[in-house]
């Protein structure tokens, strides 16, 4: 390429003169007809075409989407094409409002040969094409203008000849539309392509209003951008003549990636009509993709017609099965990665939007406006569990918003940058993507919870029971045992001002190891972290505590031995409680400088215990901060060992 003259090789396109082209202005509000070509252009185009099982497979999918046009074959190619159409008639597999299309050469031997296939069909497009371009013209054919509509002519008088045959009711009678299609359109010269459209349609004598003939104007080839193919249809749309009986059809290909736009852009011109393959299989880079447009439409608010694609992955289950060929993972709307946001930014502004949506909805209003998410996957039958992926360039919002899916837990935001750190440095240590359950595993090992999915690490300290009482305030019995240290913490779970005292007693395990302690403060927080202290020596203060109803009933298992007597049932309403400490002799000796906090949840059906538990929970993690990674990634590891 370097050094080379691309100017003195190829030839750009001619641009047309079109001065007052109306398309640009135009928006698209409705839908076009839809006609599947899969199981021809689409079938020429496989490595190994498909068997008679694929193509009736297909078939039955392409009229569960609720495709009404669909060119099942070119009959007159091989006996697999011809066998398959006399198949699904005989076997009466058309349903009465579809019409099967059937392509053939503008060639006697092989359109009577096309007819043979469809006798005793209900509904029937035959389809003939011959190419009118001058490069086909003088090289394919060595044939002149008027040569080339002769031979459409004529073909299209057999054509003519064969269908009244075949609508007679002793012959079966069909019920016929007629297609042709100049193909290379984009390549012929406008005013020939208008030309011979005029003389096929003259030859074929029958179009009206009522029973349009169809001209299907084909990018055989994508030799130029979307605004010259709409120019061109807007071309051909403003010159033929008695418009209103044409149905204008748009058969682009994607050789240069552009066949969607194209195909929007000359749908703004004129265009009725759409031939395309599901997933853009086809020809060299394919036939345009009509999930793609339908799809474009949809989530412009129009209905793409009678399609449906709400079960999505089962269209593209049975596309790449039958045609053996794979989805890319960034096919739009189709690809495995397709509403997957690895990114933190995007992570967090997805979250933010399905919030804001939610208080939308408590309002009534319905509407979609989620960052990042053009369309909901849900309507496509996807749900939202791949939308938000873990890797070393995610951020806290997304890992906070798997948990909340996961778990039902809305962690403080602080506390969402702490297990973020965690999850950073898991994802190093695997060097590998985190799924929703690695980031939940992580998550109820980092902070001892008893999730019913992925178990629990008990933690290096465990409450096993407990006893809380009411306890005279020192000013009134002379009782000064309270330690400076947890008279000093404002317990965050009881009024501050609460002229009374909570006694704590209980069983803590250390390191499985049981210990009975016991301790006083203004809360039963600040009780058990006297306790805490007392037994072990380890002097915190809280610096963060808060609260909530969690949202996901059954999520997370009994206790291992409830300190109250209450057994937890799956079902019923628990409780989270969220605790930063910090080790308060860290803190003092830090000065202004901040002293590292360590997290811990607790969950219950009492809101008192699910806060003792996230004390313990968080002790667990400052007694040992070595551990906490550590214990994260072997839980990660060992699931993807399974
Ligand atoms: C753009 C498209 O997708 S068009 C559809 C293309 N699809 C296919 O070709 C798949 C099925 N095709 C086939 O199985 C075969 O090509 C057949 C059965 C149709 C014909 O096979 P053959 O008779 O062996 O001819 P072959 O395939 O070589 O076709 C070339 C001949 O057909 C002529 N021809 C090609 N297209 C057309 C046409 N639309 N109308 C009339 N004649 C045509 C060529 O000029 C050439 O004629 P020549 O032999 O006199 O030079
Ligand atoms: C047969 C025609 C319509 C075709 O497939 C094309 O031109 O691409
Ligand atoms: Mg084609």
């Amino acid at each position: 390429m370097p050094g080379m003259n691309p100017g003195a090789k190829y030839v750009p396109y001619k641009p047309l003169d079109l001065p007052n082209r109306s398309w640009p202005s135009k928006v698209q509000r409705t839908s076009p007809i839809w006609t599947s070509v899969d199981l021809r252009d689409g079938n020429q185009a496989l490595i190994n075409p498909m068997s008679q099982e694929q193509k009736l497979e297909f078939f039955k999918k392409l009229v569960d989407v609720g495709f009404q046009e669909i060119e099942v074959a070119f009959p007159s190619a091989s006996d697999t094409d011809f066998g398959f159409v006399r198949n699904i008639i005989e076997q009466g597999l058309v349903p009465d409002d579809v019409f099967i299309q059937v392509l053939t050469p503008a060639r006697e031997e092989l359109i009577r040969r096309t007819f043979e296939s469809i006798k005793g069909a209900k509904n029937v497009i035959l389809h003939m094409y011959n190419a009118t371009s001058p490069l086909f013209r003088d090289v394919v054919f060595g044939n002149s203008r008027a040569k080339t509509i002769d031979l459409a002519v004529k073909h299209t008088k057999i054509v003519r000849e064969l269908v009244d045959e075949y609508s007679k009711p002793e012959n079966g009678g069909t019920n016929f539309k007629y297609e042709y299609s100049p193909e290379t359109f984009t390549q012929t010269e406008m005013d020939f392509a208008v030309e011979i459209c005029e003389a096929v349609r003259q030859t074929w004598g029958k179009a009206s209003k009522q029973e349009p003939i169809i001209f299907n104007l084909p990018a055989t080839v994508e030799i130029g951008p979307p605004n010259h193919y709409a120019d061109q249809i807007e071309w051909f749309c403003t010159h033929v003549t008695k418009r209103e009986e044409i149905i204008v059809s748009l058969h682009p290909h994607n050789d240069r990636g552009c066949a969607v736009a194209a195909t929007e852009l000359g749908l703004l011109a004129g265009g009725d009509r759409v031939e395309g393959c599901l997933l853009g299989n086809g020809e060299r880079t394919g036939n345009v993709d009509i999930v793609t447009l339908a799809l474009n439409l949809f989530c412009q608010g129009v209905r793409p017609g009678p399609l449906d694609l709400s079960d999505l992955q089962s269209v593209i289950d049975t596309v790449s099965g039958c045609n053996d060929i794979p989805v890319h993972p960034r096919h739009p709307y189709a690809g495995e990665l397709v509403f997957t946001a690895f990114s933190g930014s995007h992570q967090d502004a997805i979250k933010k939007g399905f919030a804001a949506q939610d208080a939308r909805k408590i309002k009534g209003d319905p509407s979609w406006n989620i960052p990042y998410l053009p369309i909901d996957p849900a309507d496509l039958g996807m749900t939202y569990e791949a939308i938000i992926r873990v890797n070393s360039q995610s951020g806290k919002g997304g890992i906070a918003y798997l948990v909340a899916q996961a778990l039902g837990l809305d962690l403080p935001r602080r506390m969402q940058v702490a297990f973020y750190q965690v999850i950073q440095q898991v994802a190093d240590r695997t060097g590998k993507e985190m799924s929703s359950d690695d980031i939940t595993r992580a998550f109820t090992q980092t902070y001892h919870v008893p999730s019913i999915t992925s178990g629990r690490n008990e933690g290096r300290l465990a409450l096993r029971q407990f006893k809380l009482e009411d306890d005279v305030p020192p000013e009134l019995n002379g009782d000064d045992n309270l330690s400076p240290s947890s008279s000093q913490v404002l317990d965050p779970s009881y009024g501050a001002q609460t002229p009374r005292y909570r006694r704590f007693t209980g069983v803590v395990l250390r390191d499985g190891k049981p210990h009975n302690v016991s301790g006083k403060g203004n809360g039963p927080l600040s009780a058990i972290l006297d306790a805490l202290e007392s037994a072990f020596g380890i002097r915190a203060n809280i610096r963060e505590y808060s609260e909530h109803a969690v949202s996901k009933p059954g999520t997370f298992s009994a206790s291992a031995s409830d300190p109250n007597g209450k057994r937890e049932t799956k079902t019923r309403g628990q409780a989270a409680s969220y605790v930063e400490l910090v080790d308060a002799d860290v803190e003092d000796g830090q000065g202004a400088k901040r002293a590292p906090g360590f997290w811990g949840v607790g969950i219950d059906v009492d809101i008192t215990t699910s806060g003792l538990r996230a004390v313990v929970s968080a002790m667990s993690n400052l007694i040992q901060p070595s551990a906490v990674i550590e214990e994260a990634t072997k839980a990660v590891d060992a699931a993807a060992a399974k």
